[in-house]
């Protein structure tokens, strides 16, 4: 669905190739630094004057979508997203559903569909700078979902999301992953980056391990050896393995 050809983004990564699938959840791991965002933004054509190489969605130059087109076939969930003093929460929702023409009883729907998951009906009312951090993450996560919920949506094609995970308690950390393999398996190719590398090899349908800007490894999870994860991280595992699922424990 988003092929890279020879993708550079300045200094920070590449050059890169490859492609995120569609109906596949990529998961991206690397050390701090190693270009996970940089790639991701590269992806989500963020950052266009900075990049060289090609990037193409659905075939497409991704240089020769314009901003709004783009809008309607991609959502990207920035690692610092930016929140607007004073906002509340159905009103990020709404920035979400903007590329969709507005809130409409489909996409009230679509927000109905999140709110379990997410945990969303709290925090409707509540002033963003009032909600802690993770629950400014549930919403943000929702707004990006909603842009590109596949089924309101019929050009939506890739979801990228930097550290969703991050600041998320484990059962919206497992409901985050349970929508991305929803949203897959209705037809988008899923990107997001993460630092739980167990969490990455039990969920992920391919793994892009980077290093200093390269892809060190890349494919399913069986590719995340203890060998890559000592050059790579400089830490020493030991895998535990039991009832066919295996983890990597620092030694
Ligand atoms: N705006 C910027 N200007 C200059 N260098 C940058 C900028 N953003 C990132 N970098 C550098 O590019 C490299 C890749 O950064 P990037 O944010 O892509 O890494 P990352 O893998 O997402 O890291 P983390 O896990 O810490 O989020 C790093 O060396 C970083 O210092």
């Amino acid at each position: 669905m988003l092929a890279l050809n020879g993708f550079v983004q300045r200094d920070r990564v590449g050059p890169i190739g490859g492609e995120f699938a569609a109906k596949h959840v990529t998961l991206l791991i690397g050390p701090n630094g190693s270009g996970k965002s940089s790639l991701l933004t590269g992806a989500a054509g963020l950052s266009r004057s900075e990049g060289q190489g090609e990037v193409r969605l659905a075939g497409q130059a991704l240089a020769e979508f314009g901003l709004h087109e783009l809008a309607r076939h991609r959502a990207m969930l920035a690692q610092q997203a930016i929140l607007p003093h004073g906002l509340r929460g159905y009103e990020l929702l709404a920035l979400g559903a903007e590329p969709l023409g507005g809130v409409s009883d489909e996409v009230c729907m679509a927000i109905a569909r999140l709110a379990k998951p997410l945990g969303l009906e709290a925090l409707y009312h509540r002033q963003l700078n009032t909600l802690s951090g993770g629950e400014q993450q549930r919403l943000l996560i929702a707004s990006t979902l909603l842009q590109v919920d596949p089924v309101i949506n019929p050009d939506a094609k890739l979801l990228l999301l930097d550290e969703p995970l991050a600041g998320l308690d484990w059962q919206h950390q497992l409901a985050t992953l349970g929508l991305l393999r929803q949203y897959a398996e209705q037809g988008l190719a899923v990107v997001a980056s993460i630092h739980d590398i167990n969490m990455a090899c039990q969920y992920a349908d391919s793994v892009w391990c980077l290093h200093q800007g390269q892809l060190a490894a890349c494919g399913p999870p069986s590719v995340i050896t203890p060998e890559l994860i000592a050059e790579v991280f400089a830490v020493e595992v030991r895998v535990l393995a039991q009832n066919g699922i295996s983890v990597m424990l620092p030694k």
